[in-house]
């Protein structure tokens, strides 16, 4: 017999990405025009709590992670005094962003905060998520490439999080690797031990084309908020893309506040105009979600892979059988390197100014 699941009258809060999953697509350059137009079309279309930061979050700025052309702070001031009804949130990773940064986005309007760790190291998140409730935050522990723990011990991890104050626990499918089946899992494992009051999120990467289907499948183990990417502007293939996800729920009778239509001009005029690349699934971005490899890798992997000669697909599929996480971007160089030595594109040794032996 087929099991028809009702959604009719579920209510889910979406959390929109584009202007800080998004800069990583756009190598950290987005102006603080942009910043406005996006962020007020998203608020005039209903959208109701909207991130605004570097990709990597508080305290991004630098070699490893880029530097965008202005400060959060200087963002929020642009941002956050033409929001209407959305609040604005920032992302935060401990030991890259500090509780000084905290304090500072908090200042300059922030209301809610994604304290991101990996998916095994919640315990470094004790301090920054105790800080943001402290302030008042709206306080979410976002456990990071959430594939590579099983869902028992994920949900320990959350279990950790909420305990340091943490109101709501993200599964956060950093690479787009998980099925449907993986997101259950995983999503029923951390409802079976949270408080009834702690809500769950699902953050989503469409590299395998499963956002929408994933998100949906985490709203159905009782989920209450999806991160999504107005025109899917993230990293890797993108976030779930916040009009195509609302289309879906309108038509599911899920409600989320959003206007359809308006979501729809936001990507058509705005956001598609703003991409340097067409964020889509393609070569590599598939090679992320089949290998599980973190999407903020992407860009990366393609710059390297041209001064080295190797196909980015390659070195993706490296890094994935190395199961590397954020945080350690200068992995994906030392890997293009040894598939370039190996391969003898290069001579011996580790220099920045390497001339290929054969052209690319
Ligand atoms: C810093 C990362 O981009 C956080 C994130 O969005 C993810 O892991 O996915
Ligand atoms: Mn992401």
């Amino acid at each position: 017999m087929t099991h028809v699941i009702n959604r009719q009258g579920r209510k889910v809060l979406i959390h929109e990405m584009a202007l800080r999953d998004g800069m990583h697509a756009k190598r950290e350059q987005i102006s603080t025009e942009q910043m406005i137009k996006v962020a007020t079309a998203l608020d005039d279309a209903g959208v109701p709590l909207i991130q605004v930061t570097h990709g990597a979050g508080l305290g991004g700025q630098s070699l490893q992670h880029g530097f965008s052309p202005h400060s959060n702070e200087e963002y929020w001031d642009a941002v956050v005094p033409k929001m209407k009804q959305a609040t604005i949130s920032a992302l935060l990773i401990p030991g890259l962003g500090t509780m000084k940064d905290l304090q500072s986005a908090y200042d300059h309007g922030v209301r809610s905060v994604h304290v991101a760790t990996h998916c095994t190291e919640a315990d470094t998140s004790p301090q920054h998520i105790a800080y943001a409730r402290k302030l008042g935050m709206d306080t979410t522990g976002f456990l990071m490439m959430a594939h590579l723990n099983d869902p028992k011990s994920l949900a320990e991890q959350g279990k950790l999080m909420e305990s340091y104050g943490a109101l709501t626990v993200y599964v956060v499918d950093s690479a787009g690797y998980m099925l449907p089946g993986d997101v259950t899992a995983r999503i029923k494992a951390l409802r079976d031990v949270l408080k009834p009051e702690t809500e769950i999120g699902f953050h989503g990467h469409h590299n395998l084309g499963m956002g929408i289907a994933n998100s949906l499948a985490a709203i159905d183990q009782g989920a209450t908020r999806i991160d999504a990417s107005v025109g899917g502007l993230g990293a890797g293939a993108g976030n779930t893309p916040t009009e195509v996800f609302v289309a879906v729920c309108d038509r599911m009778g899920i409600s989320t506040g959003c206007d359809l239509f308006k979501l729809m001009d936001t990507t058509q005029d705005i956001i598609f105009p703003m991409m340097d690349h067409i964020v889509r699934v393609d070569r590599s971005s598939l090679t992320l979600g089949f290998a599980g490899v973190y999407s903020t890798f992407l860009l990366h992997a393609e710059r390297l892979g041209k001064k080295y000669g190797i196909p980015s697909r390659d070195i993706l599929v490296e890094l994935g059988k190395k199961k590397m996480i954020g945080g350690q971007e200068d992995m994906i160089e030392d890997t293009a390197l040894t598939l370039a030595k190996e391969r003898g594109l290069i001579p011996g040794g580790n220099s920045d100014k390497v001339t290929p032996l054969r052209a690319a």
